[in-house]
Order: C-alpha cells, then sequence, then structure tokens
C-alpha cells in the first residue's frame, strides 16, 4: 500500500511490546512507521515484521556508516526485509553511498533510499567540535549535492534546509525531516525544528515526528490534529 500522508512516526520505545501498543493506536492508511536504533537493537528484524503485518511501511532507520562493502551488505539486509525506506550517513562518503546504491539497484523491492546530512540536533556549535566550521545549511547543501551524484533518493535533513534543497538538488529529491515540533511542543533535543504546517510549505515530503505523538497524553489525537493542519 502506497499512502498520500507525509507524516512518519518515530517509534522510539525500549522494547516491542510499547512499539506495537503505539503502532495499534495507527492507522497504517494515515501515517507511516519509522523502526530506529533503540527498537531494533532490541527486538530486530522482528518487530519490523511484525508492523508489516499490521499493514505498516517501515522507515528502517539505522543510518548505516562503514566502510562501503559493509554498507552494501547491510543495505542489502534491509532491502530483503521489504522495508520501503532505509538509510546512510552521507558522510560515509560517495564510494560508500555508490556501493549502498548498487547492491539495491536491481532488488524486487527496493526501498526508498536516503543519505542523512547533519543531525537535526546538532547546530553550529556542535558542528565546530567535530572540526566543521561551515554553517549547518552550507554543509547539509554540501553532503545532499553528494548524496544526489552518489545515487540516493533523497535526503534527511531539517525543514529549514528544504527550500534551500528543492532548488538545489530537483523536486524529485525526497526530503525527509526530523525535527517537527507542532505549535507548542518541546523541541528536546532538537535544534533545527519547524512546525508541520512550516515544514509542508517548504516543501518536505516526510515529516518523522517521535516524541509529540507518542509522549502524548492522546497520541491519535495529535496525529488527527496534524494531519488536518495539513489538509
Ligand atoms: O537528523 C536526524 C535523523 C534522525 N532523527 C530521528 O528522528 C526521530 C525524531 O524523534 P523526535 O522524538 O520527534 O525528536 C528520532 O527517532 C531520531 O533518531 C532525528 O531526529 N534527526
Amino acid at each position: 500500500m502506497t499512502i498520500a500522508s507525509p507524516v512518519v512516526v518515530a517509534l522510539d520505545y525500549p522494547d516491542q511490546a510499547q512499539a506495537l501498543a503505539m503502532a495499534d493506536q495507527l492507522d497504517p492508511a494515515k501515517v507511516r512507521v519509522k523502526v530506529g536504533k533503540e527498537i531494533f537493537t532490541r527486538s530486530g528484524p522482528a518487530v519490523v515484521d511484525a508492523l508489516h503485518d499490521k499493514g505498516f511501511e517501515v522507515f528502517l532507520d539505522l543510518k548505516f556508516h562503514d566502510i562501503p562493502n559493509t554498507v552494501a551488505g547491510a543495505v542489502s539486509a534491509a532491502a530483503d526485509m521489504g522495508i520501503w525506506m532505509v538509510n546512510v550517513h552521507a558522510s560515509g562518503g560517495q564510494r560508500m553511498m555508490e556501493a549502498a546504491a548498487n547492491a539495491i539497484a536491481n532488488h524486487t523491492s527496493r526501498p526508498l533510499l536516503i543519505a542523512v546530512t547533519v543531525l537535526t540536533s546538532m547546530e553550529s556549535a556542535d558542528l565546530e567540535q567535530v572540526g566543521i566550521v561551515d554553517l549547518p545549511e552550507v554543509q547539509v547543501r554540501r553532503l545532499a549535492e553528494l548524496s544526489k551524484a552518489s545515487g540516493m533518493d533523497g535526503v534527511v535533513c531539517s525543514a529549514q534546509e528544504a527550500i534551500m534543497l528543492k532548488e538545489a538538488c530537483g523536486m524529485d529529491f525526497a526530503l525527509v525531516t526530523p525535527g517537527i515540533r507542532p505549535v507548542g511542543a518541546e523541541a528536546g533535543d532538537q535544534r533545527r525544528v519547524l512546525t508541520p504546517v512550516q515544514a509542508r510549505d517548504a516543501g518536505v515530503d516526510y515529516m518523522v515526528i517521535g516524541r509529540p505523538i507518542t509522549q502524548a497524553a492522546q497520541p491519535t489525537a495529535v496525529v488527527d490534529e496534524i494531519l488536518q493542519s495539513l489538509s
């Protein structure tokens, strides 16, 4: 099933039972779900299978970052799970990204292959500490252009960079944006944030939203409010 909604709910939970209980409150016709490092490290592919059984398209957010041969194997293994989207770190470089793209080029159910540019939790001071003196948006654009040249279908970035990247990389280059915060929601550890409506207006394709939904007293009400605001 392919759904029109841009919302991807991040199922960041310490165990599979809690993740699946949250999924049971969600409608696979309205949202996709994201399996990240925490739940995958606990539960492995079983949690992905369970979400598929419930009808969800799954973004496997493991952000592979290793030598080309290793990342190629990991992306291929992810594709075998039948997931909708998988990602690597663009800072792994062109040869690594090309190896990942080649590994799944002829896969029968090829997932979208996306590269992480600069984590949405990072701002200029964080980049400086790891030796990057450019502003986040400069580094994001550099890595997005490299990702496109390396055969990626799109990038993870902040919605703050969406207008710039649609112009630089083209409208078909998918932009996947965490750091989405409905008005009044706490930013927490996120630094480069926008609201769902601001993200839509900037041209974002997929909005990853975790805690504002999963830690809400009434998660489905928050999902419905977000979808309503976008309609
Ligand atoms: O740059 C990135 C890349 C990935 N993430 C992931 O998205 C969700 C965001 O969750 P919130 O609770 O809405 O902050 C989380 O799973 C991250 O691992 C990101 O935030 N930024």
